[in-house]
C-alpha cells in the first residue's frame, strides 16, 4: 500500500451479480463514486439497494463481478490470500448486530485483530485499553461484551474497528439497532474519530438522519445503482430524484396534508427554504409592511446541516394578484429557495 495517500476509495464502474438456482440477482449495476481522503461519505436507500454489498467491496468481503473497487490505489477484487489481509489492516468495519464474542473480556475483543497479526498479548491488551478509553469505555475492560448494553456494545466494535489504526472506518448500518439517544452518541463517536484521526468514514445507512449529523457527501441509491450524489448541504436543499425527496422529507417535512392545501388553493402557498443568516431576517412582518399582503404561517421549523442553519417555512400570502406576485418576488430575492407547495 502506498503511504502517501491514504483512506481514499473509487469504485470504477462496479456491478455486482449474485447467482441464483431461479433468476441471478443483480445487486448493484455500473457503480462510479469516489470518496476522498478523510471525508465522511454516506450511502443511503432502501432495503436491496445494494449498499451493504458496495461497502463489503472496500475490504474485500465480496468481489465485484465486473469493474474495479479501488483503495489507496490498489485493486482490492484482484487481492488474495496474504496482499487481501495485508490490504485488510488499513480498513476497520463496524456492523449493526456489533460482531461480538459475547462471552469473551471487552478488551480481548478489542485486541483480537491485533492478535490475529501476531502482536504480542502484552502489547496487544495496551493498544485494546488504549481505544477502548478513546471510546469511553476505559472502565469495561474486565467486563464481557455479553454484559453490555447496544450502545456500549457498538462502542466496543469501534474500538476493535481502530484497533490497528485504519485509514478507512466502514458503517453497515451501525445505528440501526439503537435508540435515538444512543444512535447521537456513535454519531458523536465517529465524527469525533473522523476529526481527530482524519480516518475516512464510509457510512450505509437507510436513515438520512444519520447523513445530515454525519456525513460531508451522500450517494443515493436505488436498485444496484446510485440515482444521486453531491454533497449533503446542496442534497437536502435541492433533492432532484424522488427517492432523493422521499429520504430528505424524513428530516425536513416537504409540504402539507393535501386537505390542508385543497382547502386554502395553491394560489400563493410557498415552501421557503433559508439558509445560515436568511433565517435572522424579519421576514414575514417586512413582507406584510412593504407588500401590503395577508400572511398566514403554516409551518416553520429550523435545522443544521454540515454546521449550516437551515430553515425552511410554508406560507400562504393573500391580496391582491399583482401584490402577490410583487411578493414571490420579493421573498425568492431574501431566501435560498421558493417554490409552491403541492400536496
Ligand atoms: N450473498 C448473497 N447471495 C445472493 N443474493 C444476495 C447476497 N447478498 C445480497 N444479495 C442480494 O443483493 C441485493 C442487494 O443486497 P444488499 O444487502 O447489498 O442491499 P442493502 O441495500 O444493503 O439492503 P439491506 O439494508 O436490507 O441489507 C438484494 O436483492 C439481496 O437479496
Amino acid at each position: 500500500m502506498s503511504s502517501s495517500r491514504s483512506g481514499t476509495i473509487v469504485f470504477d464502474d462496479v456491478s455486482k451479480t449474485f447467482p441464483g438456482r431461479a433468476a441471478d440477482t443483480a445487486a448493484l449495476r455500473g457503480v462510479s463514486l469516489e470518496v476522498a481522503e478523510g471525508t465522511v461519505f454516506g450511502v443511503i436507500g432502501y432495503s436491496g439497494a445494494g449498499k451493504s454489498t458496495l461497502i463489503r467491496m472496500v475490504n474485500g468481503l465480496e468481489q465485484p463481478t465486473t469493474g474495479r473497487v479501488v483503495v489507496d490505489g490498489v485493486d482490492i477484487g484482484a487481492l488474495r490470500g496474504r496482499g487481501l489481509r495485508e490490504a485488510q489492516k488499513h480498513t476497520g468495519m463496524i456492523f449493526q448486530q456489533f460482531n461480538l464474542l459475547e462471552t469473551v473480556r471487552v478488551r480481548e475483543n478489542v485486541a483480537l485483530p491485533l492478535r490475529l497479526d501476531g502482536v504480542a498479548k502484552s502489547a496487544a491488551r495496551a493498544r485494546a485499553e488504549e481505544v477502548l478509553d478513546f471510546v469511553g469505555l476505559g472502565d469495561k475492560a474486565d467486563s464481557f461484551a455479553g454484559e453490555l448494553s447496544g450502545g456500549q456494545k457498538q462502542r466496543v466494535g469501534i474500538a476493535r474497528a481502530l484497533v490497528r489504526n485504519p485509514r478507512i472506518l466502514l458503517s453497515d448500518e451501525a445505528t440501526s439497532a439503537l435508540d435515538p439517544t444512543t444512535t447521537v452518541q456513535i454519531i458523536d463517536l465517529l465524527r469525533d474519530i473522523n476529526r481527530e484521526y482524519g480516518t475516512t468514514i464510509l457510512v450505509v445507512t437507510h436513515e438520512m438522519d444519520v447523513i445530515k449529523d454525519l456525513a460531508h457527501e451522500v450517494a443515493v441509491m436505488a436498485e444496484g445503482r446510485v440515482v444521486e450524489r453531491g454533497s449533503v448541504l446542496d442534497t437536502f436543499l435541492h433533492p432532484r430524484a424522488g427517492i432523493t425527496r422521499d429520504f430528505v422529507s424524513t428530516v425536513v417535512p416537504q409540504g402539507l396534508p393535501r386537505r390542508v392545501v385543497d382547502h386554502l388553493g395553491s394560489e400563493g402557498l410557498w415552501r421557503l427554504l433559508l439558509l445560515d443568516e436568511e433565517v435572522t431576517q424579519p421576514l414575514v412582518s417586512d413582507l406584510i409592511r412593504d407588500l401590503d399582503v395577508s400572511v398566514n404561517m403554516l409551518h416553520a421549523d429550523m435545522t443544521e446541516i454540515q454546521e449550516h442553519t437551515v430553515g425552511q417555512m410554508i406560507l400562504k400570502v393573500t391580496g391582491d394578484p399583482a401584490r402577490v406576485a410583487a411578493a414571490r418576488a420579493y421573498l425568492s430575492a431574501r431566501v435560498v429557495d421558493l417554490k409552491d407547495v403541492i400536496a
